[in-house]
């Protein structure tokens, strides 16, 4: 029998984060993992796609100072084989340095599939293991449309490891992961489709800049067929039909970025008393499941937070906070930014345009276009907008931003909410210049 205080089941960020502090706090710890040691983020996720990105953004550059220095035969496509393979010198290191990180630490790293037998012994792959906590950190897998033919649409991370790019691929669904991947794809020249269900893409964010960011995709070239039920993909020779009513689109791959489902389904969670949902592991406000020393964190929660690796991280540095001792309230979650990466970059935090339009005697929204400014005069950048909300004591508490430098600015402001920082905490403050963060005066 092997006896742990606790023991982690998943090895991507949160559940490494929660090994490391439980470790750090004294406990005796093992991690399961049964796919690629450092899970969805650094493997098949955030870091591959954002190296990916690199090409966009330094396509871009280009394009934005064409007749400014480029002429528009010096713009070349990005080699999807040579940039594919440099995102693959990271991501091929990434398991093994992930497990050999957590054994140098000290912590037991177990291969296999965990299933539970009872709330305190897990069996994998015929060994038992017992501990006093659980801690489930399996993330999600990407969802599968139930539709005729679904064998032949291709997951985000199919896409990403692919060894050449096709010269039509189409993704079904827009979220972040079609907006993204999409936004790859026609950097390196593809002719890129977008085919969603509804006319809302993007719907977590504000209606006015989705659809700004729409027209700036369809200046790549990418085009959106919105309102269009998949009703099956066949495959013909070496292309795939996409069918729905009155409509069909014949391209050489197709990929699937309809959302992403709990993995929960192989633990044997009933034998534990853990329940769920089909959005994933029901949790109290100190993310103890149903059966209380067995807890849940990051991807695999049912929980409204966006499913993110920072939140992820958030979780696993409270649990461990709640099994020390240290810490007997509920989580609180800070303003949380979200971001499509992409050409360009859309993002928000805290309150919403729409909670902010509801209630005006609270709230004040300055919606600005920032194009001109020297920020965005000098890359010359086709776009840049930013809406930011004030509460009564004229602190900042929400913002959606778009921009190349969204990432840059959407951190700045998350701090100035959190910090519940007004105008002249801002002005008193001395940036270097010119920069994203000295244009901050203007927008708080
Ligand atoms: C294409 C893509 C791009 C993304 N981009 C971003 C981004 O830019 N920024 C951002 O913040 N987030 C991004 N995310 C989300 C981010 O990857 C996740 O929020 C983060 O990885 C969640 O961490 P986690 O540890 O909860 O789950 P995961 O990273 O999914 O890790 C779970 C681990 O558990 C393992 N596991 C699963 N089932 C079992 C089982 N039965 N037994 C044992 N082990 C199991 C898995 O193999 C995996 O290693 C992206 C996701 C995708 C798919
Ligand atoms: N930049 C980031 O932080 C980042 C990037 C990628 C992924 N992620 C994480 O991964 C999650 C999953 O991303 P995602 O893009 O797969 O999901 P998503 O939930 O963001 O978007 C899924 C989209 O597919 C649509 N859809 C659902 N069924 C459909 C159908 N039958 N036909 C056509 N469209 C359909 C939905 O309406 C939605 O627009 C995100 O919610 C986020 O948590 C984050």
């Amino acid at each position: 029998m092997n006896e742990f205080d606790a023991i982690v089941i998943g090895g991507g960020p949160a559940g490494l984060a929660e090994a490391y502090d439980l470790k750090a706090a004294g406990k005796n710890v093992a991690v399961v993992e049964n796919y690629q040691w450092g899970g969805t983020c650094p493997n098949r996720g955030c870091d591959p796609k954002k190296i990916l990105l690199s090409g966009v953004q330094a396509r871009d550059r280009m394009v934005q100072l064409k007749g400014k220095g480029f002429s528009g035969d010096q713009v070349p496509f990005v080699k999807w084989s040579e940039i594919e393979a440099f995102k693959e010198t990271y991501t091929s290191k990434i398991p093994d340095g992930s497990r050999d990180g957590i054994i140098n630490a000290g912590i037991t790293a177990i291969e296999g599939s965990p299933k539970f037998i009872s709330d305190y012994q897990i069996d994998v792959d015929g060994k038992i293991y017992q501990a006093d906590n659980f801690i489930i950190a399996t993330g999600q897998r990407p969802s599968k449309l139930n539709i005729e033919g679904n064998e032949n649409i291709l997951t985000s991370t199919d896409f990403m490891n692919l060894k050449s790019m096709p010269k039509k691929i189409t993704f079904i669904g827009a979220g972040y992961i079609a907006f993204e991947l999409a936004t790859i794809a026609s950097s390196t020249g593809a002719e890129v489709h977008i085919v969603h269900h509804n006319d809302r893409p993007l719907k977590e964010f504000d209606e006015s800049f989705v659809d700004d960011l729409v027209d700036q995709l369809k200046n790549r070239g990418i085009k959106f067929h919105f309102d269009i039920d998949t009703k099956s993909i066949a495959k013909f020779d070496d292309q795939y039909v996409l069918n729905a009513d009155d409509f069909s689109l014949v391209s050489d791959l197709v990929v699937g970025a309809t959302g992403r489902i709990p993995n929960v389904d192989k633990l044997d969670l009933e034998k534990a008393g853990v329940k769920y949902t089909r959005h994933g592991i029901s949790t109290n406000g100190k993310l103890q499941t149903t059966n209380p020393r067995i807890y849940a964190i990051g991807d695999v929660v049912d929980k409204v937070q966006p499913k993110l690796t920072p939140i992820a991280g958030f979780d696993a540095t409270y649990v461990a906070s709640v099994i020390t001792g240290k810490n007997d309230k509920e989580i609180v979650y800070p303003a949380i930014p979200t971001l499509v990466y992409g050409g360009p970059e859309l993002a928000k935090v805290g309150i919403s345009t729409d909670e902010a339009k509801k209630d005006p005697d609270n709230y004040r929204i300055v919606d600005q276009d920032l194009t001109k400014w020297f920020t965005y005069y000098r890359t010359n950048e086709s776009i840049a907008r930013a809406k930011v909300i004030f509460n009564k004591n004229d602190e900042i508490v929400g913002a959606t931003v778009m921009s190349n430098e969204a990432d840059e600015v959407i951190n700045y402001l998350t701090l100035a909410i959190n910090k519940k920082m007004k105008h002249n905490e801002i002005s008193n403050t001395v940036f270097a210049y010119p920069t994203p963060a000295s244009d901050l005066q203007y927008l708080i």
